[in-house]
């Protein structure tokens, strides 16, 4: 599972996203059914465990900042941040203030990445737009690849898509079976991944978290849900029928 708009309700202010109040209980209920169940996201893996509860779910791996950390019984494995981050940290400041970016833009600092969030700007797409083309040209300079999302633009390494982190897992796990969800752009390497493998021995099914924000994604997917609202009823569904029909 995809975590922000996945698992948690897409919110204004990126430090108060938590998980849907059902999706921890749920996975706990799933947990026991299934080989084994992972968060691959975008956030940092530590910062999703503490957003969505995630600590609670025995098994649990969490492959965060795009499947560059793995989060594990407690455990984080991470490597150095790229040198390129720094840079970027260091000019990015300048760089929006030059734009004369407006009030509301937010720069969230994830140690391996730079996320620079126009949702609360008085006109997000217009902001977007404005600083599209510069953090290009910023992310060409120091090394880094440009990892469009909802109404975000990431700043991160190369070397790790959630597509690879996810078909990694698979591979891991000996998975038969995989099932994907996500939301947002960061999610087609996944979807991709889960479609690799159905040519193979592994079944797969994409779900997606639908939203008025993200359009693509939805004609992708073997399965469209309402939002987190939808993933936990999906959720409740699967493990009832994997727990032989019980309510979940
Ligand atoms: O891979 P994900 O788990 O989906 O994480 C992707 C990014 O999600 C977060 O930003 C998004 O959610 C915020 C909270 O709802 C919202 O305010 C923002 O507009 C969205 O883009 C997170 O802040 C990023 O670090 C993640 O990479």
């Amino acid at each position: 599972f995809d975590f922000d708009g996945t698992l948690a309700p897409v919110v204004p202010d990126p430090r108060d996203a938590r998980a849907h109040p059902r999706a921890a209980p749920l996975l706990r209920a799933l947990s026991p059914l299934v080989r084994s169940i992972a968060v691959v996201t975008g956030r940092p893996a530590e910062r999703a465990v503490e957003y969505g509860g995630l600590d609670s779910v025995p098994g649990i791996v969490v492959l965060g900042q795009y499947g560059r950390e793995r989060w594990e019984g407690g455990v984080l494995s991470a490597p150095d941040p790229s040198p390129g981050v720094q840079q970027a940290r260091d000019a990015l400041p300048e760089l929006l203030k030059d734009l004369e970016a407006p009030e509301g833009i937010w720069v969230e600092d994830k140690g391996q990445a730079l996320a620079v969030h126009t949702r609360r700007t008085a006109d997000p797409e217009a902001a977007l737009d404005l600083v599209g083309t510069p953090l290009a040209e910023l992310a060409s300079e120091t090394g880094l690849l440009v990892e469009p999302g909802r109404l975000v633009i990431e700043l991160r390494p190369g070397g790790a898509d959630k597509g690879v982190a996810l078909a990694g897992f698979v591979a891991e796990q000996g998975a038969e079976s995989v099932l994907y969800t996500g939301d947002d752009l960061g999610d087609v390497a996944a979807f991709d991944a889960v479609e690799r493998l159905r040519l193979g021995t592994v079944a797969g099914i994409t779900v997606c978290s639908g939203s008025a924000e993200v359009r693509g994604l939805a004609e992708r997917a073997d399965l469209v849900v309402d939002g987190p609202d939808g993933v936990v009823e999906l959720l409740a569904e699967l493990a009832a029928a994997l727990d032989g029909g019980r309510p979940g």
